[in-house]
C-alpha cells in the first residue's frame, strides 16, 4: 500500500510556504551573482545526460525542504514498493512494473510471488526473432515478397510512444517503411492505405485490451481492405500480428495467436512502449537498437531507485515542478526539445503526465484542495521560437520550461548544429536574465533614437526575466541516452503523484466520454430525430443528422 499522506500537512510543506514568500521576491540572476557555484551545486551528470538545474527559483534550503517533503510523504518506501511489485495501483488492483521489462540485469521480479522475468524474457525473444525474420525479408507475404511497409494500428498508448521513438530514433531506421493509424477518423487508415501494397505490408494491431473502438474499427478496415485486394483468410496470418494482453479476443478477431507478442495487466498502457507494443519500433530501428532502449531505461531505474536524492535526477525534477505548480501557482510545463527528430516527445509526455497526474481525488478518496498535474505542451526549438516563446518571454503566465539539446547531432550539415545550439543556449539565459527598462533604452539611445521614440516603445521591449528552465544538455539521442530520457520523465511523475498523493497508475476520466459514445452511437444510426439529452446535444446531433 502506497502511504496517504496530504502533503500539506506536513512540516516541510509549512516551511516551503514561508520560504516561498523569500524566494518569490528574489531574482534569479541576483541569485547567480550572489552564489558563482550555481551550476556545480544545481547540475547533476547521469551517463550521457547532463541536468543543469541552476536557473530554477531556487536556494540550497529550498531543495533541502523539498527532499525533506519526500521523506514525509514516504517516496522512498514508495519507489521500493513499485519495483518490487507491490499492488500499487490500487484502483485497479494491480502492480506497476514497467520496470521489469527492461530489467536488464535479469534479476527475479515477483508478481503475486511469482517471477516474471521468465515470460518477459520468452516475449523479448519472439519479437527478436520475428523482427530479425521481417527486416531480413525471410518472412514472406501471400504472393511470396517480403514485407516492406508494417502498419501499426493502435491509439493513446500503443501509439504515442512507437510513434515518439521510431521518430526520434529515425536516424537509425532500416528499409522497412512505417506508418501509424490511430484516430477513429476514417481519414487517417485510408489515406495509409492508398500509401500500401496488401502483398508486401505487415499489419501490427496494438491494442493492451483488444477492445479500444477506433483501434478495432481500424483494425476491421485494414482487414477487409487486404482480403479485398485479392487475399485469402489463411493469408492473414502472414500479414497480422497482435500485440497485446487479450489473447481470447486477438483470436476472435482472426490472429492466430502464434502471431501474438503479449504483455501483462501491470503494464500500464501509457508506460507500454517496453512491452511488445514497443514491436513496431523493433521492426523500424532493428531489436539490437530497441534493446539498447531498453538497456537506457533500465540505467535510469537503477538511478532513481539507488541515489541520493540530493543527486536523483528524476526526484530533483519531480520536487521543481511541484514547487512550481504548489507555490508559484505555475498551470503548465513546456517541454522543449532542441532537435528535430524529437518533435513528438511533448505529445507523448502530454499523455504520460496528464493521464496519470489529472487527477482531483486523493489516495484516501477526498477532493483535494491543492492543485495535481500539470498541463504538459511543446514543440521543437526552434520552431516554437517564432510561434508561441513570446508569451514565455513577455506574457503574464509563469511557464517553467525543459529545454533538451543533444550535443552532437546525427546530420552535421555545415554550421546547422551550431546554430541551434546557440538557440538553445540563448533561450535559457534570455529568460532568467531579462532585458531592463535600463539596458532598453540604452540599446535605443544606440540606435539613434529620439527621446520621444525611446519613451514611446521601451515599455514594451523590456524582458521582466527570473523565467525559470531545467536544461538537459545529452551527447547525442541515441537509443540508450533516449531510453534513459524517457524513463527519466516516467520517474518524475512518479514522484510527483506520491507528493499529491495521488494514484498515478488508473486513468478513469477517460471512460465517460466513451460511455456516453456508445450510448450516442445507436442514436446516430438512425434517422429519428434525437430528443433524449439537454438541448445543446440534442441540437447539434439534429442538425448533424440534417447534414449528412
Ligand atoms: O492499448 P489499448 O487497450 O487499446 O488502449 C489504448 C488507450 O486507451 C485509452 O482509453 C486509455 O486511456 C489509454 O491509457 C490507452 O493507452
Amino acid at each position: 500500500m502506497l502511504p496517504r499522506i496530504n502533503f500539506t500537512d506536513t512540516k516541510s510543506f509549512q516551511y516551503l510556504t514561508d520560504h516561498f514568500i523569500d524566494i518569490s521576491g528574489k531574482q534569479l540572476k541576483d541569485l547567480f551573482t550572489e552564489d558563482p557555484a550555481r551550476f556545480e551545486k544545481f547540475s547533476v551528470q547521469f551517463n550521457d545526460i547532463m541536468l543543469d538545474y541552476s536557473k530554477n527559483r531556487i536556494t540550497d534550503k529550498t531543495m533541502a525542504l523539498l527532499i525533506q517533503l519526500t521523506t514525509e510523504c514516504g517516496l522512498k518506501e514508495a519507489i521500493n514498493a513499485m519495483f518490487s511489485g507491490e499492488a500499487i495501483n490500487e484502483t485497479e488492483g494491480r502492480a506497476v512494473l514497467h520496470t521489469a521489462l527492461r530489467n536488464q540485469s535479469n534479476l527475479e521480479v515477483l508478481v503475486d510471488g511469482k517471477d516474471v522475468m521468465p515470460d518477459i524474457n520468452e516475449v523479448l525473444g519472439k519479437i527478436e526473432k520475428f523482427t530479425d525474420a521481417v527486416i531480413s525479408g525471410t518472412w514472406k507475404g501471400y504472393t511470396g515478397k517480403a514485407i516492406t511497409d508494417v502498419v501499426n494500428i493502435g491509439i493513446g498508448g500503443s501509439d504515442l510512444g512507437p510513434v515518439m521513438v521510431t521518430e526520434a530514433l529515425k536516424a537509425y531506421k532500416n528499409h522497412l517503411n512505417l506508418h501509424f493509424v490511430s484516430n477513429v477518423d476514417g481519414t487517417h487508415i485510408a489515406e495509409t492505405l492508398k500509401t500500401i501494397n496488401a502483398e508486401t505490408t505487415l499489419f501490427l494491431i496494438a491494442s493492451k485490451t483488444f477492445t479500444t473502438q477506433e483501434t478495432m474499427a481500424n483494425a476491421h478496415s485494414a482487414r477487409d481492405w487486404f482480403l479485398a485486394a485479392g487475399a485469402a483468410e489463411a493469408d492473414v496470418a502472414k500479414h497480422f500480428a497482435a500485440l497485446s494482453t487479450n489473447a481470447k479476443a486477438v483470436s476472435a478477431f482472426g490472429i492466430d495467436t502464434a502471431n501474438m507478442f503479449g504483455f501483462w495487466d501491470w503494464v500500464g498502457g501509457r508506460y507500454s512502449i517496453w512491452s511488445a507494443i514497443g514491436t513496431s519500433i523493433a521492426l523500424g530501428v532493428g531489436f539490437q537498437n530497441f534493446k539498447a532502449l531498453l538497456a537506457g531505461a533500465h540505467a535510469m531505474d537503477n538511478h532513481f531507485k539507488n541515489t541520493e536524492f540530493d543527486q536523483n535526477i528524476p526526484v530533483i525534477l519531480g520536487l521543481l515542478g511541484v514547487w512550481y505548480n504548489n507555490f508559484f501557482e505555475a498551470e503548465t510545463n513546456a517541454i522543449l526539445p532542441y532537435d528535430q527528430y524529437m518533435h513528438r516527445f511533448a505529445a507523448y509526455f502530454q499523455q504520460g503526465d496528464m493521464e496519470s497526474n489529472g487527477k482531483h481525488v486523493d489516495r484516501n478518496g477526498n477532493d483535494v484542495s491543492y492543485e495535481t498535474g500539470p498541463i504538459i505542451w511543446g514543440e521543437p526549438g526552434t520552431n516554437g521560437q517564432h510561434a508561441f516563446y513570446q508569451l514565455i518571454h513577455q506574457g503574464t503566465k509563469l511557464i517553467p520550461c525543459d529545454f533538451i539539446a543533444p550535443a552532437q547531432s546525427h546530420n552535421p550539415l555545415g554550421e546547422h548544429h551550431t546554430l541551434l545550439l546557440s538557440n538553445f543556449f540563448a533561450q535559457t539565459e534570455a529568460l532568467m536574465n531579462g532585458k531592463s527598462l535600463e539596458e532598453v533604452v540604452a540599446e535605443l539611445k544606440e540606435s539613434g533614437k529620439s527621446d520621444e521614440e525611446i519613451e514611446k516603445l521601451a515599455p514594451f521591449k523590456v524582458f521582466l526575466g527570473n523565467r525559470p528552465t531545467n536544461s538537459i544538455l545529452v551527447k547525442k539521442i541515441t537509443p540508450e541516452t533516449l531510453g534513459s530520457l524517457i524513463a527519466m520523465y516516467e520517474h518524475k511523475i512518479f514522484v510527483q503523484g506520491i507528493i499529491w498523493n495521488i494514484f498515478s497508475f488508473d486513468q478513469w476520466g477517460v471512460e465517460l466520454g466513451k460511455q456516453l459514445a456508445s450510448k450516442i452511437l445507436p442514436e446516430l444510426r438512425s434517422d429519428d430525430e434525437v430528443q433524449s439529452h439537454d438541448s445543446s446535444t440534442n441540437g447539434l446531433i439534429n442538425l448533424y443528422k440534417n447534414w449528412r
